[in-house]
């Protein structure tokens, strides 16, 4: 069996996914479940792209122990000296530079000759080499670049000192057995390749990441770019849950294994799910809520004969346990705290102390509390950065029948903590609520993207609200988990203004 790393760049590709903006509290919360799944990379981020992906990388940086924490930089000396910045303080810090290989991308946007972004990647990967040991290069749209050019720049990247050699699927052009002849080709024609790893880096753009990936291994890369779920630019990464399971079950095909511990592998696709805001449709291989669920006849049959006979993985396999009715309204503090640890949190006090009391609330108008629930309470409370000035929904109310356009009253506390009334109507009693909102808030707000989930099942499940906006042109996201899907939908839409301010504050440091 050989062992291959897993690189996980949720927290940089998978944020480069449309609508998906995590601020740093909520980025450090992925890290530390990464953590736990046993990633040996994680790519925090891309800290010249802003300040704030640069102090939340940095947060990672100084917090995970066990994972290398990468940070991205194109190859210039700003970008390499932001990300040392960032991940100096990590136990195990690695740079990833990258430039693009391919004739197109030389050519028409970087303008430069192949002769020139040699020599570029050479220097910067000095430059990195002289500040961090672990230097990953990466030949952007590798697929589509001449392959005794790749061996040419790889070669001497790697005796400027990299450590990794990525070569990526940019754009999901390549096929299996393209891929394959590609890290074949290296491992045949570059004289230094067995002094790194090699690594994939595939996108779904039509749909072959996972098995591009494993055309990548089964030729000689032993790292395994992807992210959690499948998320990224476009059409995504691999899903690296899928990949991971994939060489478990397996086992009598494939000679490779990973270190990840696969019943981490649900909590994590959760967590990232929910904060991210991208939903993991229901068939989604390893994850989806279906995944384990047998509809029809014969194959409830045939599973209650021999689970085995429709159910080639477990669900225990994966962390999916069946959602189990914990606490209710008589329960106190010693038994939510010890459930808070069962469910893999760790919040100081104050935190507990919000979350307890929201869990109350919940009791109050919810006779059945599942794990479900609290976890998203718990997520909340976790990743929630009170901004210093901050709106407040404090009363709303909206009014639907079926002949006439819905209208909504709403009063919010403004950051200067007076209570402000407005009235407006919309086509729906969403949209109601949002024009109201939007003309008590004097910004220029415009919003992407809404998304409604239910956590749990029953009539009374709660619902999950979802946004992405720009506010005075800044791209925004926001959440919102209540038990009234109007509530939840305000809030959202008040969680990602304040956002903006959070935002603000951090640039300003
Ligand atoms: C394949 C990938 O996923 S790569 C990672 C993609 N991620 C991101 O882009 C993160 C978000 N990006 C950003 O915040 C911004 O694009 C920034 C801060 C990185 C750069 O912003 P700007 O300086 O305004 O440049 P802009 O994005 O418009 O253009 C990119 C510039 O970088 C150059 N460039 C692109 N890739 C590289 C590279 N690997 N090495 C060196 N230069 C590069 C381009 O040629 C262009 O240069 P030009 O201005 O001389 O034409
Ligand atoms: C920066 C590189 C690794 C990348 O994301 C890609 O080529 O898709």
């Amino acid at each position: 069996m050989t062992t291959i790393k897993i690189f996980d760049t949720t927290l940089r590709d998978g944020e480069q996914s449309p609508g998906v903006n995590l601020n740093q509290l909520e980025k450090l919360e992925i890290a530390k479940q990464l953590e736990r799944l046993g990633v040996d990379v994680m790519e925090a981020g891309f800290p010249a792209s802003s300040q704030g992906d640069f102090e939340a990388v940095k947060k990672i940086a100084d917090t995970i122990t066990e994972s290398s924490v990468a940070a991205l930089a194109r190859a210039n000396k700003h970008d390499i000296d932001r990300a040392w910045d960032a991940i100096k303080g990590a136990k195990k810090p690695r740079i990833h530079v990258f430039i693009a290989t391919s004739p197109i991308h030389m050519k028409d946007k970087l303008k430069k000759t192949p002769e020139e972004v040699i020599d570029i990647a050479v220097k910067m990967v000095s430059y990195a080499k002289s500040k961090c040991d672990d230097i990953e290069f990466s030949a952007e749209d590798a697929s589509r670049s001449e392959l005794p050019f790749l061996a040419e720049i790889i070669e001497k990247v790697i005796d400027a000192g990299a450590t990794v050699i990525n070569l990526p699927d940019t754009v999901g052009y390549t096929t299996p057995k393209e891929y394959g002849e590609m890290f074949k080709y290296m491992k045949d024609n570059v004289k230094n390749i067995d002094d790194v790893d090699l690594s994939t880096h595939c996108h779904d753009d039509l749909g072959m990441a996972l098995i591009n990936s494993i055309a990548g291994v089964e030729n000689g890369a032993t790292q395994v770019e992807g992210t959690i779920n499948g998320i990224g630019e476009r059409a995504g990464n691999v899903a690296l849950e899928e990949l991971a399971v994939t060489f478990e079950i397996r086992k009598d095909f494939y000679p490779f294994d990973t270190n990840l511990t696969l019943k981490e592998i649900k909590r994590s696709s959760d967590i990232i799910s929910k904060l991210t805001g991208m939903v993991v449709p229901g068939n989604k291989a390893v994850v989806g809520r279906n995944a384990f669920a047998h509809e029809a006849g014969i194959h409830q049959d045939g599973v209650l004969k021999n689970a085995q006979t429709y159910e080639i993985i477990t669900p225990e396999l994966v962390g999916v346990t069946s959602n189990s009715l914990v606490l209710g309204k008589h329960s106190g503090r010693h038994a939510f705290k010890d459930k808070i640890k069962q469910l893999g949190f760790q919040l100081d006090e104050d935190k507990a102390s919000i979350a307890f009391n929201q869990f109350k609330q919940l009791t109050d108008r919810k006779k059945e509390v599942t794990d479900d629930d609290l976890f998203v309470i718990l997520m909340d409370v976790q990743t929630d950065i009170k901004a210093r000035v901050q709106y407040k929904l404090t009363n709303f109310k909206v009014t639907y029948d079926s002949n006439n356009s819905p209208s909504a009253s709403v009063s919010l506390e403004t950051p200067k903590n007076e209570i402000i009334t407005g009235e407006g109507t919309g086509n729906g009693s969403v949209e109601s609520l949002y024009n109201t909102i939007e003309q008590l808030i004097e910004e220029d707000i415009q919003l992407t993207d809404f998304t409604l989930s239910s956590i749990g099942r029953g009539k009374d499940a709660l619902a999950e609200v979802h946004v992405s906006m720009t506010v005075n042109k800044q791209v925004v996201s926001g959440r919102a988990t209540a038990q009234d899907v109007l509530e939840a939908s305000a809030n959202a839409f008040i969680n990602a203004i304040n956002r903006v301010f959070i935002i603000q504050a951090d640039e300003k440091e």
